[in-house]
C-alpha cells in the first residue's frame, strides 16, 4: 500500500501508468468481459524489478513485456490473497532490473468473474424494452481494479484506447470519442479513444439495445428506443447547458457531451464518465425539473475530470467543487433563488447525515483518514456540502470579482493532475496575496481552516441563503400543522403549483417537525404529524404515493417512514421494487427497518432479500450492511 493512496495496492511510488489499450468481448451467456489490457508504464524509481497492480475478482491467465511491437516470454506473475476491501495485488515479475525514465508495456489476458463488482449484468426483464441483456459498469470508487488489471487510484490518470466486442444487435458504448465500429460474424466491435488523461474509475462501459437522439454539435442522448423520446424531451436543452457550464468556468474540452440514460437499477442519480454521462432514469420526470442533476454531472468535466483528487481522501475536491459549480449553472438556467432554495435542501441532506453518521463520526471530516477504510463506506453528502459551503464562503469573504478569476486560474492550473486539499489552498493563498494584499491575507486568516478540514460534524460557518422560495412552502406546512382533523381546505392545483424543490421543503419541513414531535417537543402546538389520518388524506389528495416524480415520492416518503405510517409500508415497497439508486433506496429501506412495532423491519429484511439481486452489487452490498444483514 502506498502513503499516495491508502486505498490503492498498487506501487504508485515506483511506476506510473500513462496509457492503456484495452481488447475485451462481452459473454452475455457467462456474464463476463474477457480479453487483455496493455498498459504503457513509466519507471519512477531505480532498480525496480516488479509492476504491482490492483485487482479484484479477475481471473488472470498470462503477462508478458511487449517490446517494439513483439511479445517477451511469458512473465512469472503472482495473484495476492484477496483483501477484503483491496482486492487482490498482482506482482508481476519484470524479466529484467528498470530504472527512472524507462518505459515499460505490459499485456495482460484476463477475464472478469461474478465477483466483478464494477460490472451489472441486467437479464432482458430488468431493462425497459425486455427483449435483450444489459451490462453497465460503475467504477468509482475502487471498482476498476474488478473490470481490469490497473494501478487504480486518481493519483495515475491514464489516456485510454479499447476495442469492444459485442453481440448483434446490441451497441458497445464507452467514456471516449467513438472512433469507429465493424462487423464481425455475429458481432461488432466498438473502437474508442480517450485522448485526455483520465484516471481509472472513468473507464467504463456500456452494452444494450440502445438509441441515440442528437440534441446539439456536441450533444446526445441515447436510452432504450423505448425511453428515447421521453428522454430527447427531457434534455432538450443540454447543448446550452453545456454553453453555460463554459461561460462560467473555461471552455469545454472533452469533444462530446451525451448522456446515457441506463436502466433503474443504476445506483447513482448520475456518473460523470467522460464524454457519456450515465443518469438514472429516475431523473426522467417529464418536466425537465430535475436537471440540476444534469448540472452537477456536466461541471464534473472541469472539477473530478480535469482536476481530479489525488485519492479518496480529499474527494471533497471533486464533489464540492462539482456542486459548487451546478449551483452556479442553475442561478444562470433558474435564477439565483432556486440556486439559493438547492443550497438551504443541500444544507439539510448534509444535516441529516451528519445526524445519521454521528456528530463525532471523523469520517464527517471533509477531509478524512480513510486508512483500512473502503471509500464507499465513508461516502456521504459531506464531501458535497461541507465542501460546497467552504468555497460558498470562501467566495463571499473575497468576493465574487475575485473569486470568478481564481475559477479559472484552479482549472487552469491543475487541469490533468490529481490534487490534495493543500494544492488547493496554497493556491488560493497565491492569487489572494497578488490580486487583494494584505487586506485579503487578513481575511484568509480568519479562516478556521483546521475545523473546515479536519474536524467532525457541521461547518464551522453557517451560510445564510435567500429563503424567497421557501415561503410558500412553509406556509402549506403550517397550515397542515394547524389541522384539526379537517383536510377539505386542501386541494391538489395548490400543491402542484410549487416547484418539485420547493414540495421537498414542505416535506422536509413536516419531518423535522415530526422528529421533534416524537421526542417530546411540540411547543408550537401543531397537530399530531403521525395521526394516521393526517397522512393518508396527504396521500390521497396529493397523490403521492406513486408520484412519476421520484424526488417527490421519495420527500414523501422519508416524512410518512419516519412518522411510522404503516399505509405507506406499499408504497416504500413500491419505490425500492422499481430503481435502485441509494440516494433513495438506503434511506427508505433504514427508514422501514425502523418501523419495529408496525413490521417493517420483517418488511425491509424480506423485501431486500427478494429483490438484491436486482440492485448493483454496490447497492447491495450497502443496503445489507444498512440492515445489519
Ligand atoms: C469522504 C468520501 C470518500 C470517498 C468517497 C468516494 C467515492 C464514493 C463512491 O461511492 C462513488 C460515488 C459516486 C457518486 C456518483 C454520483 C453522485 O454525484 C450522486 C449521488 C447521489 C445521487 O444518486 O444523486
Ligand atoms: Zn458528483
Amino acid at each position: 500500500m502506498s502513503s499516495i493512496d491508502p486505498n490503492s495496492l498498487s506501487n504508485l511510488q515506483d511506476i506510473t501508468t500513462k496509457s492503456i489499450h484495452l481488447d475485451l468481448a462481452v459473454d452475455f451467456d457467462k456474464k463476463l468481459l474477457h480479453g487483455h489490457v496493455v498498459l504503457s508504464v513509466e519507471v519512477l524509481s531505480s532498480n525496480l524489478s516488479q509492476v504491482v497492480l490492483d485487482t479484484n475478482g479477475l481471473s488472470i491467465f498470462s503477462a508478458c513485456e511487449i517490446n517494439n511491437g513483439s511479445e517477451s516470454s511469458k512473465l512469472e506473475f503472482t495473484l495476492a490473497e484477496k483483501d477484503e476491501l483491496y482486492g487482490s495485488a498482482l506482482t508481476i515479475n519484470l524479466l529484467s532490473a528498470r530504472n527512472k525514465g524507462d518505459k515499460i508495456q505490459v499485456k495482460i489476458e484476463y477475464q472478469t468473474t461474478d465477483e466483478s463488482a464494477a460490472l451489472q449484468f441486467l437479464t432482458p426483464q430488468q431493462t425497459r424494452g425486455k427483449k435483450y441483456p444489459f451490462l453497465f459498469t460503475q467504477c468509482q470508487s475502487i471498482y476498476a481494479r474488478s473490470m481490469f488489471p490497473c494501478q487504480d487510484s486518481p493519483s495515475v490518470k491514464i489516456l485510454y484506447t479499447a476495442n469492444l466486442r459485442t453481440p448483434k444487435p446490441l451497441v458497445g458504448l464507452m467514456s471516449a470519442i467513438s472512433v469507429s465500429s465493424r462487423e464481425e460474424d455475429d458481432h461488432t466491435v466498438f473502437s474508442f479513444e480517450q485522448n485526455i488523461p483520465v484516471p481509472s474509475y472513468l473507464v467504463v462501459v456500456a452494452v444494450g439495445d440502445l438509441r441515440r437522439h442528437e440534441l446539439g454539435p456536441r450533444t446526445a442522448v441515447w436510452a432504450e428506443p423505448e425511453m428515447i423520446d421521453a428522454c430527447a424531451y427531457e434534455f432538450e436543452n443540454l447543448e446550452h447547458i453545456v454553453s453555460v457550464g463554459e461561460s462560467l468556468i473555461t471552455p469545454y474540452v472533452w469533444g462530446r457531451y451525451d448522456l446515457l440514460v441506463l436502466p433503474p437499477s443504476f445506483p447513482y442519480g448520475g456518473m460523470e464518465n467522460p464524454c457519456l454521462t450515465f443518469v438514472t432514469p429516475t431523473m426522467i420526470a417529464g418536466d425537465r425539473s430535475l436537471v440540476d442533476l444534469i448540472s452537477h454531472e456536466l461541471a464534473h468535466s472541469w472539477s473530478g475530470n480535469l482536476v481530479t483528487t489525488k485519492n479518496w481522501e480529499h474527494f471533497w475536491l471533486n464533489e464540492g467543487w462539482t456542486t459548487f459549480f451546478e449551483r452556479q449553472i442553475t442561478a444562470e438556467l433558474s435564477g439565483k433563488p432556486m440556486s439559493q432554495l438547492l443550497s438551504t435542501l443541500g444544507l439539510e441532506h448534509l444535516l441529516s447525515d451528519i445526524k445519521l453518521m454521528g456528530e463525532d463520526n471523523v469520517l464527517t471530516n471533509l477531509v478524512p483518514n480513510l486508512t483500512r477504510v473502503h471509500p464507499d463506506d465513508a461516502f456521504s453528502g459531506v464531501p458535497y456540502e461541507k465542501g460546497y459551503n467552504l468555497l460558498y464562503y470562501l467566495k463571499e469573504l473575497l468576493g465574487h470579482s475575485f473569486w470568478s478569476s481564481f475559477i479559472k486560474s484552479y482549472i487552469h492550473k491543475f487541469s490533468n493532475k490529481s490534487i490534495v486539499t493543500n494544492d488547493f489552498k496554497d493556491l488560493l493563498y497565491e492569487r489572494v496575496n497578488e490580486e487583494l494584499g494584505v487586506d485579503g491575507m487578513s481575511k484568509l486568516e480568519t479562516v478556521d481552516w483546521n475545523s473546515w478540514f479536519n474536524k467532525p460534524g457541521m461547518p464551522p460557518v453557517e451560510n445564510k441563503f435567500d429563503d424567497s422560495l421557501q415561503v410558500a412552502a412553509i406556509a402549506l406546512a403550517d397550515r397542515w400543522c394547524a389541522t384539526t382533523g379537517d383536510y377539505s381546505d386542501f386541494n391538489k392545483p395548490e400543491f402542484d403549483k410549487l416547484y418539485t424543490h420547493q414540495k421537498l421543503i414542505f416535506f422536509n419541513e413536516l419531518k423535522s417537525r415530526q422528529e421533534k414531535q416524537a421526542a417530546g417537543d411540540n411547543q408550537a402546538g401543531y397537530t399530531d404529524l403521525s395521526n394516521p389520518n393526517l397522512l393518508d388524506a396527504m396521500d390521497s389528495l396529493y397523490e403521492l404515493s406513486f408520484c412519476g416524480n421520484f424526488e417527490v415520492r421519495a420527500g414523501w416518503l422519508y416524512y410518512a417512514l419516519g412518522a411510522h405510517y404503516k399505509g405507506c409500508f406499499k408504497a416504500a415497497v413500491g419505490i425500492v421494487e422499481d430503481q435502485g439508486r441509494m440516494k433513495f433506496t438506503r434511506p427508505i429501506y433504514r427508514l422501514l427497518n425502523k418501523c419495529v412495532e408496525e413490521g417493517g423491519d420483517k418488511l425491509a429484511k424480506e423485501t431486500f432479500l427478494r429483490l438484491e439481486n436486482t440492485y448493483h452489487p454496490i447497492c447491495a452490498r450497502l443496503v445489507r450492511k444498512d440492515l445489519g444483514l
